[in-house]
């Protein structure tokens, strides 16, 4: 029998309210034997004092809701129990489940998972509700709501109907061609396959912005030594992330700032000033790694120093491309007119006044709309998503070159396999473990 599941599915700590979640057949009995009453209708918030049923001491008064199978996040019979959240009161109440028969705590994401094999949510759905927890930012709630929605599961099952009608007109061929019919792919067939290799690649080939939008979009501080790089960091993400110092070479390790710009989540780094001349083997160590972050970041910021110009540091320069913001810091110092720098117009900025952050800012955060914006189709959000959907799209490239229908049957086979593992269709059991892993205890 499907043991019975209990968590707290709020976080841990001191709060106003904190919520017990409790799944499966079980659900019911646990909340009469806490609340020594019989049990309230369901989907009705009801007042009860619950208590321990070994010592009969009181918990806690409590509000309490429950769900009946299959009306239910689960679709299991599922109780709420929403508690003072305080920690003994927490405390209290778990102990007291897990010593009720037939009652455990649950495991790591547990409850979606369940909600995924009572066919509640499909895969994408249940990543997406993991997504939409760790949302930070508007963008990325957005994604995640439109996915929970379906919006991606159905975008797979659809392009799997396709090759399931496919499909039968191969086999239908195959029953009912003359022997020595040539051919592989049936011509009614072959622009349906061509199509949807189309439409795959496409949706392949966006840029990584979905993925990006859960990761958030990497910006790197880059510029000489002494440019201000650390002061902007630090002015950005208004508080003192870094440490400033007027010494050249302060700056060895990339620092992190995670940052909400204009909705968008973004990793801010600064990294080591560059130069030729390293005062010791650490620093060297330093620019090495601000060269690497700068290579792999997906938008960088050139700094200048206003007090240098016209004198412009070419190792900076040399790295300004189309996915460079560039800006003259320590405005506040020199008003002189600004060349173009590497053939674009610098922002000027001031770390310390505090003046052209604001443009800085937006035009960032115009890098990251371009970047990470959702636009009319649902975008591919994880690595999983993408190594099937390649998957799929070098099955249906090989069935069009299949020398035979069964060879071409069985290549689309194959392709709508991959589509049905994004969705959990097909194959789930190794996927679970590892999708599942991910959440923590409770949700
Ligand atoms: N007047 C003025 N001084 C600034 C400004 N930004 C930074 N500074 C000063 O410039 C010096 C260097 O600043 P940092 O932020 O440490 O420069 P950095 O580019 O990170 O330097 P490294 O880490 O050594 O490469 C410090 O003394 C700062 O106070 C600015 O906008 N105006
Ligand atoms: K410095
Ligand atoms: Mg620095």
């Amino acid at each position: 029998m499907t043991a019975t599941i209990f968590a707290l599915a709020t976080a841990p700590g001191r709060s106003g309210v904190a919520v017990v979640r409790v799944s499966g057949p079980g659900a019911g009995s646990a909340l009469t034997a806490l609340s020594g009453r019989p049990l309230p209708e369901p989907r009705r918030a009801t007042l009860a004092t619950l208590r321990d049923p070994a010592t009969g001491d009181a918990l806690d008064d409590a509000l309490v809701l429950r769900f009946t199978a299959p009306a239910s996040f689960t679709g299991e019979d599922v109780v709420e129990l929403h508690l003072h959240g305080g920690r003994a009161v927490v405390t209290g109440v778990i102990e007291a489940l897990a010593a009720l028969p037939g009652l455990r705590l649950a495991e790591p994401g547990e409850f979606t998972r369940r909600a995924f094999e009572n066919g509640k949510l499909d895969l994408t759905e249940a990543e997406a509700v993991a997504d939409l927890i760790d949302a930070e930012t508007t963008a990325q709630r957005r994604q995640a709501l439109r996915q929970m929605d379906g919006a991606l599961g159905r975008l797979y099952d659809g392009w799997r109907d396709r090759l399931t009608r496919a499909l039968a007109h191969i086999e239908a061929d195959i029953d009912f061609a003359d022997e020595d019919l040539p051919g592989g792919v049936a011509d009614a067939v072959r622009p349906v396959v061509e199509r949807l290799i189309a439409e795959i690649a496409a949706h392949l080939d966006d840029g990584g912005r979905g993925e990006r939008l859960r990761e958030g979009l990497h910006i790197a501080i880059v510029g000489a030594p002494n440019a201000g790089k650390s002061s902007l960091l630090n002015a950005l993400a208004r508080r003192d992330a870094a440490i400033v110092s007027a010494r050249a070479g302060t700056t060895r390790d990339v620092i992190e700032v995670h940052l909400d710009l204009g909705g968008y989540p973004v990793v801010l780094a600064d990294t080591a000033g560059l130069r030729e001349a390293a005062a010791d083997e650490v620093e060297e160590e330093g620019i090495r790694r601000a060269r690497d972050r700068a290579a792999r970041a997906d938008v960088k910021v050139a700094v200048f120093d206003a007090t240098a110009l016209p004198d412009l540091d070419p190792a900076t320069l040399a790295l300004i491309d189309a996915d460079t913001v560039v800006a003259v810091n320590k405005r506040d110092l020199s008003d002189s007119p600004l060349p173009l720098i590497g053939g674009q117009t610098p922002i000027p900025v001031s770390a310390r006044s505090g003046a052209g952050l604001v443009d800085l800012e937006k035009c960032l955060a115009a890098f990251s709309a371009e970047r990470l914006a959702v636009g009319g189709t649902p975008s591919l959000t994880r690595a999983r998503h993408r190594a099937a959907l390649e998957e799929c799209r070098a099955s249906l490239e090989r069935a069009l070159s299949a020398p035979l229908p069964e060879l071409a049957a069985e290549d689309i086979r194959l392709a709508s396999r991959a589509l049905g593992r994004i969705t959990g269709r097909v194959d789930v059991e190794d996927l679970l473990e590892i999708i599942f892993r991910d959440f923590c205890i409770g949700k």
